[in-house]
């Protein structure tokens, strides 16, 4: 999305873009060709961009982030560093909170992090044995409780605001890119007031828990000064702690360093994005391998033959399970959470389509990858990326391992009817588990 406002690529009328659909800009597409201008205000231009190579190079090309982004966080979160607009903000927090992720997933540390699926998984008995679940509120609290313990530990678990805290981080995510939409925000409508202050109530339960977390001994690596006596001694345990205190220095806009502050901003904008963007794909799997048993059978078919039935999964055995990692990208790719990837240009001319760009082959092995952006691409690409495509790979294979997904049979008829052929709008079935007999 280009924008020609002082060399800006994104535009911030998110509302306007909601009505322009996609059926209308690919035909726009089949008569202008890969790249299409047109005006959606006076001063506002959406640039449709379908050639893959020149999408990537964009993104690679533009290192900062429209405004909105940041301020979509920064109205629910305070001070953040993370998901500000300009990269040399976000260089040092990005590389180390990359870090602290991918060490999650490696092979070694598989057995804590992957203990997190098995809690997880302990509550879908529980939730299973009581009643069925939509499926948006079964992602919801599965991603939710992934996300949560993976950045705040097992003290997550026992936490007694968990539940009102999910509630609070759902109704935040959903209306704050349209309040951060507003060049001035419009303290008198009611309904901001309301918005604001669900904002501060989940300041304060995140408060509450990061405070919770540091207690617990294993999760000290929140604390600064245990990570100034740490220095040195396990790269590891201080990642986190790293990340957090790097900021704190380079990040604040001005005023005094409030790293306290800083810490409960980026935790909480981790998670509203983490959570709302993992709860969507897992709820896409899942209406996947509702619509589809021949899907649920072959991956269950893979998923027995890569691992004995007593053995704990592990992440060697994930990447060795092709059909799993392929639906969970594949289902990532067909409806991104995150539809727009905005950018501001570095230098104006990037925009420009390039010589033979029409002839591109979208088939090519090439042009698949370069299509690939449900986690955006370039400098700004997110840093969850790799661990959540094996937490979530984890998930269903652990899942299927033990269960059945079907839809409620009160639903067959709605979900019939509510499956969009452009796949944009999925549907929200109930769905029931059955355990699987072995
Ligand atoms: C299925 C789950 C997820 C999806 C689809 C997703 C997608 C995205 C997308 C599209 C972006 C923007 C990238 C760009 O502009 O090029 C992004 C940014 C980001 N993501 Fe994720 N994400 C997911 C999960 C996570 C998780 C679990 C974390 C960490 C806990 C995370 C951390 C980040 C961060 C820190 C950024 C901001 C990068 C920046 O602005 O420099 N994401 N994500």
């Amino acid at each position: 999305m280009l924008c020609p406002r002082k060399n800006c690529t994104g535009h911030h009328s998110y509302l306007k873009l909601r009505f322009i659909s996609a059926g209308f800009l690919s035909k726009l597409h089949g008569r202008y060709g890969p790249v299409v201008r047109l005006w959606v205000g006076p001063s506002q231009l959406l640039v449709s961009v379908i050639d893959p190579t020149l999408v990537k190079e964009v993104l690679t090309k533009a290192e900062d982030k429209l405004p909105l982004t940041g301020r979509t966080y920064n109205l629910a979160c305070g001070k953040l560093g993370l998901f500000v607009s300009l990269f040399q903000k976000v260089k040092r927090t990005r590389d180390s909170l990359k870090m602290f992720l991918n060490e999650k997933i490696t092979v070694g540390a598989s057995q804590s992090s992957f203990k997190i699926i098995d809690a997880v998984l302990n509550r879908i008995n529980t939730i299973m044995s009581k009643d069925f679940m939509d499926t948006r509120s079964f992602s919801q609290h599965m991603a939710f409780n992934i996300i949560g313990a993976t950045l705040l530990g097992d003290a997550f678990f026992e936490w007694s605001d968990a539940s009102a805290y999910e509630e609070l981080l759902m109704l935040v995510a959903k209306d704050g890119c349209f309040w951060a939409s507003y060049a001035i925000p419009p303290f008198w409508r009611p309904s901001y007031r309301r918005y604001r202050t669900l904002c501060a109530k989940l300041k304060i339960l995140t408060e509450s828990v990061v405070r919770k977390s540091r207690q617990n001994s294993s999760l000290n690596h929140f604390d600064q000064r245990s990570y100034l006596k740490s220095k040195g001694t396990d790269p590891n345990r201080r990642v986190l702690d790293n990340m957090m205190a790097s900021h704190c220095l380079h990040g604040a806009i001005g005023g005094p360093l409030n790293s306290e502050e800083e810490i409960c901003g980026n935790i909480m904008g981790l998670m509203l994005h983490g959570i709302s963007a993992s709860a969507n794909l897992i709820g896409n799997i899942l209406t996947k391998l509702v619509l589809s048993p021949e899907l649920q059978d072959q991956l269950h078919v893979e998923i027995v033959s890569v691992c004995n039935e007593s053995s704990k999964l592990e992440v060697d055995d994930l990447l060795r399970m092709q059909v799993l990692l392929a639906t969970v990208c594949e289902s990532a790719r067909l409806l991104p959470a995150g539809p727009l990837l905005q950018r501001c240009s570095l230098k104006h001319e990037i925009f420009g389509a390039p010589k033979g760009s029409n002839r591109i082959n979208v088939f090519s092995e090439c042009a698949k990858t370069e299509s690939f952006l449900p986690f955006g691409s370039g400098s700004r690409e997110c840093v969850g990326q790799k661990f959540v495509v094996l937490a979530i790979s984890m998930l269903i294979a652990s899942l299927l391992r033990s269960y059945e997904v079907h839809p409620h049979p009160s639903l067959s008829k709605e979900m019939d009817t509510a499956v969009d052929s452009s796949h944009l709008h999925m549907p929200n079935p109930k769905i029931i588990l059955t355990k699987r007999r072995i």
